[in-house]
């Protein structure tokens, strides 16, 4: 098969300038054929190489998603959560493999992004890095071993411009955390405490958020017990290990049955 061909939504963000250059850079393993921008946004009739400030690579920015994804055989999708449900059903129609690395999605947007699965491959994952997902499987393991005697909090770091919190990655490791204690994390989560909270309840997962700065993303999870903690910790320092895992999954989805895959499947952990 010739060279994937892969669109790259909301090019202008941090996450999209991040896959252009990788794209730019994946040689004979996938090539740019477009980048999608919201509608109004200065970066539209522009080449995306020169909006970025360096020269011209042939691909002109647009906001007509289902033309560019007409001629793709992959879309890499990072942006909005009203963004990507729209861009799952376009994707699908296309045939596209979708990766979505969105976070903040809600139950009604996993419904629609999951009709869309029926049609075409996702793939989707609130961290596409192999040390948070390498992380996910410890603290699964870790849970499971030494059950509710020992708290759970999750704590995560970010920049000033994240929107969401809990962080994807955070969730996603609360998830692990539950799955290893063989309940549902909707059903024990600790979000936003404040106030007069009362003692921790046994067997809860808790969740805190740190703002500021430039901070890439940094996780933290904290078994506590009594005179002891384990702690499993990653620390993002550069976008490309998002980047890098967003194209891995682009490539790995080629040859995918249709359905809702997530980074797990495509590391094989
Ligand atoms: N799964 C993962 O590994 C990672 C996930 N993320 C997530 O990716 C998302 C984006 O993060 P950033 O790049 O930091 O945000 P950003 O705000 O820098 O970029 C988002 C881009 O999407 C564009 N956009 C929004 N709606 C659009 C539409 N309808 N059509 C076309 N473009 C649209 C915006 O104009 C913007 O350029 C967030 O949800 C973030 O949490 C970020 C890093 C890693
Ligand atoms: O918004 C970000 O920046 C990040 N978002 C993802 C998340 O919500 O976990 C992944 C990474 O931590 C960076």
């Amino acid at each position: 098969m010739d060279r994937p061909g892969l669109v790259v939504t909301g090019a202008s963000g941090r996450m999209g300038r991040t896959l252009v250059r990788l794209i730019g850079e994946a040689g004979d393993r996938a090539r740019l054929v477009g980048a999608v921008e919201r509608a109004g946004h200065p970066w539209i009739g522009q080449d995306v190489g020169v909006a970025m400030g360096g020269a011209p690579v042939g691909v002109v920015v647009t906001d007509d998603p289902l033309e560019a994804f007409a001629k793709a055989q992959g879309v890499v999708d990072f942006t909005s959560p009203a963004a990507s449900v729209e861009f799952a059903g376009l994707a699908a129609q296309a045939r596209a493999v979708h990766v979505i690395g969105t976070t903040g999605l809600e139950a009604e947007h996993l419904e629609r992004i999951a009709a869309a699965a029926r049609h075409a491959v996702v793939i989707r994952a609130g961290n596409m890095s192999l040390g948070v997902n390498l992380m996910v499987a410890l603290t699964r393991k870790v849970a499971e071993a030494l059950g509710d005697d020992w708290d759970v909090e999750v704590v995560e770091a970010h920049h000033r411009m994240k929107v969401d919190a809990p962080s994807g990655t955070a969730l996603m490791l609360g998830e692990a955390a539950a799955a290893g204690r063989g309940v549902a994390l909707e059903e024990v989560a600790d979000r936003g405490r404040d106030g007069i909270t009362g003692a921790r309840a046994r067997g809860h997962i808790g969740f805190a958020s740190v703002r500021g700065g430039d901070i890439v993303g940094e996780h933290d999870v904290v078994f506590a017990g009594e005179g002891e903690r384990v702690v499993l910790r990653h620390l993002a320092t550069d976008r490309t290990i998002f980047g890098r895992g967003a194209l891995r999954a682009a490539l790995w989805g080629q040859d995918k049955a249709p359905g809702e895959y997530s980074m797990m499947d495509v590391l094989g952990l």
